[in-house]
């Protein structure tokens, strides 16, 4: 049997306030199989974007490890093995979108390089800002960014998407692409993990986890 796409195991992780440490993680343990998409609810401040930033290689536990694909991370592994779409998004603001939404083709080793055009415009297109291919990040809304980045984080097939609160800048009009997109990356076998408090999101989602006290807990749907 193969290995989970995404495993955490005994995950610690706490942060030095001069008012007091806190200890976010306190021994989460985590597994999501490919083709899987599950979602992190919890209340503000409960660990979300930390938990990610761990699943992510962006930030160090204190104990515990993850495993993408049964191999330890160290460090941020490459786009294609696991993309993160953080709340502060991260696009490349010298790069206009379609060059953004095109950087992880390009630097996936084994990409048809021939359909990235293609591939930009038809992710764009479904986000609903394929209009906006030729602007920079600074020259369209932050709505219009998160999509941009989630465009990004998606186009080069990565086997595990992390995502962190994909809906929050979102109108009614706007979501419904994005929950297809997200279901989509799922149903074509990426292990998709989305921090959010949106019932919309959770209702798309194979299973649901809340993040209290530091540990993750099953929720029913
Ligand atoms: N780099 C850091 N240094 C110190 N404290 C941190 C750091 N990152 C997070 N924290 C603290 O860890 C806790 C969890 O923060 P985190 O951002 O993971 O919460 P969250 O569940 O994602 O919240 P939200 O739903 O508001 O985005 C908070 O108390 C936060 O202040």
């Amino acid at each position: 049997m193969s290995a989970p796409a995404l495993r955490a195991l005994g995950l610690r992780r706490r942060f030095a306030h001069p008012s007091g440490d806190v200890e976010v993680l306190r021994g989460l343990e985590l597994s999501v199989d490919a083709g899987e998409l599950v979602t992190v609810s919890g209340r503000s401040g409960s660990g979300k974007s930390a938990l990610l930033a761990l699943l992510g290689g962006f930030d160090s536990p204190d104990a515990g490890r993850v495993l993408l694909g049964g191999e330890p991370v160290d460090g941020a592994p490459p786009w294609h093995t696991c993309a993160v779409l953080p709340q502060a998004l991260g696009l490349a603001p010298e790069l206009t979108v379609g060059e953004n939404v095109a950087l992880p083709l390009r630097l996936r080793p084994d990409g048809d390089k021939d359909g990235i055009d293609m591939r930009v415009s038809a992710l764009l297109g479904d986000l609903g800002v394929g209009a906006l291919v030729e602007r920079y990040p600074g020259e369209v809304s932050f709505g219009q960014q998160q999509r941009v980045a989630l465009a990004r984080a998606v186009s080069g097939r990565p086997k595990v998407l992390l995502t962190d609160e994909p809906t929050a800048h979102l109108d009614a009009a706007s979501k419904p692409a994005v929950l297809r997109l997200l279901r989509r990356c799922a149903d074509e076998g990426a292990a998709v993990i989305v921090a959010t408090h949106d019932d919309q999101v959770r209702a798309v989602a194979d299973r649901r986890f809340r993040l209290t006290d530091g540990v993750i807990m099953a929720v029913p749907g």
